[in-house]
Formats: C-alpha cells, sequence, structure tokens
C-alpha cells in the first residue's frame, strides 16, 4: 500500500507506439473528471535529462544506463516527488520499463538495470502499450524514427517481445501492470482503459483495489 496522497503512473512501449499521443488524451481525460494531474517525460526536462536525451545516440551501454538512472533520481527529488505529495496523479512518459527494455537493446544486462534503479519510486501503474509490430512499423514510419533504437527494421518486434519480458520484472517488484494492444483502439480509447483503473481521487477509492497485477491484456 502507497502512503503518498498521489499516484505515479508510467507509459512505456515500443518507439512510435503512441506513448506521447495517448498520454495527451489521459491527462485530458483525468483533467475532465477532476482529478489534478502533472505530465512528464523521461529523460526528464532538466539539464541531466537534456544532456541525456541529446547524447543517448553517442553514449552507450552501462554508461546511458547510468545516465539514463542519474536523471530518474534527480527527476523523483525535484519534480515527481514533489507534486506526488501534493496529491497528482504524475503521469509520466516512459520510466522504469523502457530502462528494462532499450538499455537490454544496448546490450546491458538486466540485474545491472535492477540495481542501478533500486530506490527509485516505483509507479502506482505501469502502463505497458504495445501493438502488432506491422502497426508499430508503420507508426514509426509515418512519425519518422528520432534515435538509434527506433531505426533497426526489426526494432519494434524485437521491443515487443522485450516489452513482454519487463512485464514480468515489473510484476516481479510488485508494481501493478496494465498491457494496452493499441493496433485497434484510438488514443482516446485507450485513455479511458487507463483512466477505469486509476481511482478518480487518490487515496480515496479503495486505495489499490483494482490496480494489484496484470489487468488486462486484450
Ligand atoms: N491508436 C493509437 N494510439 C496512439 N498513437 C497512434 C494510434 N494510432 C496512430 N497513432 C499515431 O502513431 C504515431 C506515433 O505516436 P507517438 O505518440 O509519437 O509515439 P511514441 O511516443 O510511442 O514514440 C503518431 O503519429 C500517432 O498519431
Ligand atoms: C526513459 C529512457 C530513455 N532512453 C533514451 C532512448 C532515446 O534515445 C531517448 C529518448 O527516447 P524517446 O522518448 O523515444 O524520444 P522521442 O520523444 O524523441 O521519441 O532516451 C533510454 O535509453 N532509457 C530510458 O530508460
Amino acid at each position: 500500500m502507497t502512503q503518498r496522497p498521489g499516484r505515479l503512473v508510467t507509459l512505456d512501449g515500443p518507439g512510435g507506439v503512441g506513448k506521447s499521443t495517448t498520454l495527451a488524451a489521459l491527462a485530458e481525460r483525468l483533467r475532465d473528471r477532476g482529478d489534478q494531474v502533472h505530465t512528464t517525460i523521461e529523460p526528464s526536462t532538466s539539464a541531466l535529462g537534456q544532456f541525456t536525451r541529446a547524447n543517448a545516440d553517442h553514449i552507450h551501454g552501462r554508461a546511458l544506463a547510468c545516465l539514463v538512472a542519474a536523471d530518474r533520481y534527480d527527476h523523483i527529488r525535484n519534480e515527481i516527488q514533489p507534486h506526488l505529495d501534493a496529491g497528482d496523479i504524475v503521469v509520466c512518459d516512459r520510466y522504469l520499463a523502457s530502462t528494462l527494455v532499450v538499455q537490454r537493446l544496448d546490450g546491458v544486462p538486466e540485474p545491472f538495470l535492477l540495481a542501478l534503479n533500486a530506490d527509485i519510486v516505483l509507479p502506482d501503474l505501469a502502463v505497458l502499450l504495445t501493438a502488432d509490430p506491422r502497426t508499430i512499423t508503420r507508426r514509426l514510419t509515418a512519425r519518422g524514427a528520432h534515435h538509434r533504437f527506433e531505426h533497426h527494421p526489426d526494432a519494434p518486434a524485437r521491443e515487443v517481445e522485450l516489452y513482454e519480458q519487463a512485464e514480468q520484472t515489473l510484476e516481479r517488484l510488485g508494481v501493478p501492470v496494465l498491457t494496452v494492444d493499441t493496433s485497434s483502439v484510438t488514443p482516446s480509447e485507450t485513455a479511458e482503459r487507463i483512466g477505469n483503473v486509476l481511482p478518480s481521487r487518490p487515496g480515496s477509492v479503495g486505495s489499490r483495489d483494482g490496480l494489484d497485477g496484470n489487468m488486462a491484456t486484450p
């Protein structure tokens, strides 16, 4: 049971699956029903986050893993935790699950990643967006690849597979996971499904009822 007044909801999934688009739809839905929402992103918008994002194509493996983790601890201390303390639903575009996938694509073993992230604030709900790899490739092609992890033609299929493994790891850590296949649903339908499993007033509706275990894999 979480003791903080707010909730941390994270959105992860393969590049181009629709995280940013879904985050905007989710924030709108939660605000429309009266929730206090703070949206954020990793790498964060701090100087360290901007450095990480700008250099992620040149810094590799364990070094990038450390940089991403350092940015995460800084992000938690200066932005996430204050908003949780204020009772906000904090919705973060990429978090621990991305590390468990992107850094593994970069050859970093999972135990090293878990050790680096051992003291982070765990999500109250980790949403994993997935889709048919061909659908992801289509979305990625239409939007354009942003970084080296999105350029390989097999990236979407490999990422889908690694997110399935990350789901098991998150569950072992006790993190409630909601997996949504976005292949044939709109961002607003995805947002509705996420909103449906989040209590409207943080801390007031049956605490974590409905948030334990993997609630949906359509
Ligand atoms: N059902 C859907 N859910 C989310 N995004 C979708 C969906 N269908 C198409 N898209 C499109 O996919 C593209 C990639 O979305 P984006 O949010 O940038 O992905 P990500 O943040 O995961 O890299 C966008 O052009 C978005 O409009
Ligand atoms: C959150 C996170 C990001 N990254 C890297 C991957 C990318 O190079 C970069 C940002 O990814 P991404 O959010 O996909 O960028 P964009 O918003 O431009 O599509 O940060 C990691 O390596 N590990 C992580 O845990």
